[in-house]
């Protein structure tokens, strides 16, 4: 995955000022930065959800706005909102339906287990489903295809102690298992001990870029918390 000078506008303000980055196939890669930093907005041109104005991004070697260079792809939305009528089993099963997969009841069980969501939440509709499991399910959708690389948005936010500490044990398995995952995270403690690098982004541009241990030696500081205060004052 290659963002080459990526620059986008909001209104009269530059988000993202140029921004260059490589994530190599197998990194666990975590992006950070302050609230209204541009995280999402890079990760929504990535995926085509909006345009850059300038620069460009490859995801395979082939450019990210043909559809082609996403297929290999899973994404979790930041705010993950699924159609409240239907139950989560209908959910999986409608988001493994556009990848042309079909719905397996096992395969279901077995990545909702993984998460800890109660099995029988899978028959109920999403409107009745706490904050908490709705991110479940959003995990539970954007990991059950097992896809090549996975682009997660603040795929902690609201779970619980129990599902977050199994959840790091699923990206775990994804590392081991050679697949790809750019997330972001305010988590900064999860980012040290689960990412093999990360990108500091600050003023629209990338302020570091390499691993946990690389950024506490450049920004002179003990804990990753301090070096990412130091960067981002
Ligand atoms: N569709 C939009 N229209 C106008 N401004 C936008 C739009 N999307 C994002 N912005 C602005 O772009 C800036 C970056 O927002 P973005 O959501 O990318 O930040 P972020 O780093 O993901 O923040 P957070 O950590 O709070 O989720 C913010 O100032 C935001 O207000």
């Amino acid at each position: 995955m290659r963002f080459n000078h990526v620059a986008k506008r909001h209104g009269g303000s530059e988000v993202l000022r140029g921004v260059s980055l490589d994530v190599q196939p197998g990194e666990l890669f975590g992006l950070v930065g302050v609230n209204g930093a541009g995280k999402t907005t890079l990760l929504r041109c990535l995926l085509d959800f909006c345009a850059a104005d300038s620069g460009d991004i490859t995801l395979f070697g082939i450019d990210s706005r043909n559809s082609r260079a996403r297929a290999p792809l899973a994404f979790l939305p930041e705010r993950f909102e699924p159609p409240p009528f239907l139950t989560g089993a209908e959910f999986l099963a409608y988001v493994l339906q556009l990848q042309g997969q079909r719905y397996d009841a096992q395969r279901a069980a077995a990545i909702v287990a993984a998460l800890d969501l109660e099995h029988a939440a899978l028959a109920r509709r999403v409107r009745g489903y706490s904050k908490g499991m709705t991110q479940k399910l959003g995990l539970a959708a954007a990991l059950i295809s097992d896809k090549q690389l996975a682009i997660l948005d603040e795929p902690c936010s609201g779970l619980d102690p129990k599902a977050h500490v199994l959840f790091k044990r699923l990206l775990q398995d994804m590392r081991e298992r050679g697949r790809t995952v750019l997330l972001t995270s305010h988590a900064l403690a999860d980012v040290d001990a689960l990412c093999d690098r990360l990108a500091i982004l600050h003023g629209g541009q990338l302020q570091f870029v390499g691993t946990p241990d690389e950024c506490r030696t450049r920004f002179g500081a003990a804990t990753l918390e301090d070096a990412f205060m130091t960067c981002v004052q």
